[in-house]
């Protein structure tokens, strides 16, 4: 049995169990409060703190987690990343108040106090650039450091931008992209046995994200104008056409198509006289 860590609470943990329980590996809680659950019948979950989950997969306590590339960076620690789940999209950026004079990471003086939760990342960074900081650690609401005469300049995660913006800070530069990762600890990717049972999370996993891209879209079509809707509707290997009961003139024509893509799929098929467009999202799509 693998045992993998999801985060408890914070910004990924919804989005992670959501998706786990799409790939069929819903969490199994014995109580309201419990930090283990059974997650199918192959696999247990812990919950534990994000941050904390690059070192539970280093050191084996976990076989492998769910965390932002960010906080995997941080930790320094060697794990294996897996799979890239795309959502928990942030970047860890460089910012000052709006009036300061700082245009460039280099136009920082020597001697700044940066407030950050991201030491390691930060002084590594700095030293790369060879200005000599100070931290000023903190564990949240970074953002607030500068008004408090805490620090002159902070290093923290930027999504929209809102909570630099309401706070009067300015980005100068982006350290890291980051989102969310399926990490795995080192022994476990190099026992084939155990490989095996992370290749079948990582498989499910992948499907899920791969339909979430994708709808089926179904339409009924004028019979004499197939060849047209085959281009429209490629389908993964070319549209599904089905016989309508009773109906010489129509055939329905099935397909898959990008999610994004969907809007103009369906004028370019109304163009072609389509009738009784329904468009459906999938839940799983292995190719
Ligand atoms: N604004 C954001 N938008 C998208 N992803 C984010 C954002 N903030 C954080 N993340 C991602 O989520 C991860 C966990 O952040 P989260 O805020 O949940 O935890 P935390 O700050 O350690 O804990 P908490 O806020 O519960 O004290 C981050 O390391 C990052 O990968
Ligand atoms: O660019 P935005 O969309 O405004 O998002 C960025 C904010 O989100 C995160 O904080 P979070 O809400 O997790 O609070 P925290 O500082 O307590 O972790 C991050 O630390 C920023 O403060
Ligand atoms: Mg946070």
């Amino acid at each position: 049995m693998l045992r993998i860590a999801l985060p408890n609470k914070g910004r990924l943990s919804e989005k992670a169990l959501d998706l786990f329980e799409t790939a069929g590996l819903k969490a199994e809680f014995s109580s309201a409060r419990a930090l283990v659950a059974q997650l199918g019948p192959d696999f247990q979950a812990i919950f534990v703190r994000a941050a904390d989950i690059p070192e539970f997969v280093a050191d084996g306590a976990a076989d492998l987690g769910v965390t932002g590339a960010d906080l995997v960076a941080e930790s320094g620690r060697e794990v294996t990343e897996v799979l890239d789940l795309g959502f928990g999209r942030c970047r860890l950026a460089v910012a000052v108040p709006e009036d300061s004079e700082i245009r460039h990471p280099a136009d920082i003086p020597a001697g700044s106090r940066i407030a950050t939760s991201f030491p390691g990342i930060t002084r590594s960074f700095f030293r790369e650039l060879g200005i000599d900081i100070e931290i000023a650690p903190v564990s949240g609401a970074t953002e607030i450091a500068p008004h408090l005469g805490v620090a002159d300049v902070i290093v923290d995660l930027v999504s929209t931008g809102s909570t630099l913006r309401v706070n009067r800070l300015r980005e100068v530069t982006t350290i890291l992209e980051s989102t969310a990762r399926v990490i795995a600890n080192r022994d476990v990717v190099a026992d084939p046995e155990r490989n095996g049972s992370l290749e079948e999370v990582v498989t499910a996993l992948e499907s899920v994200l791969r339909a979430r891209a994708k709808r089926y879209l179904m339409a009924n079509v004028p019979r004499t104008r197939l060849d047209e809707v085959r281009e429209v509707l490629p389908g993964i290997n070319g549209p599904t056409i089905v016989e309508v009961a009773d109906s010489g003139a129509w055939v329905a024509a099935h397909g898959v198509v990008d999610a994004d893509r969907v809007y103009q799929t369906i004028a370019r098929l109304k163009a072609l006289g389509a009738e009784g467009i329904l468009v459906t999202k999938i839940e799983r799509l292995m190719p």
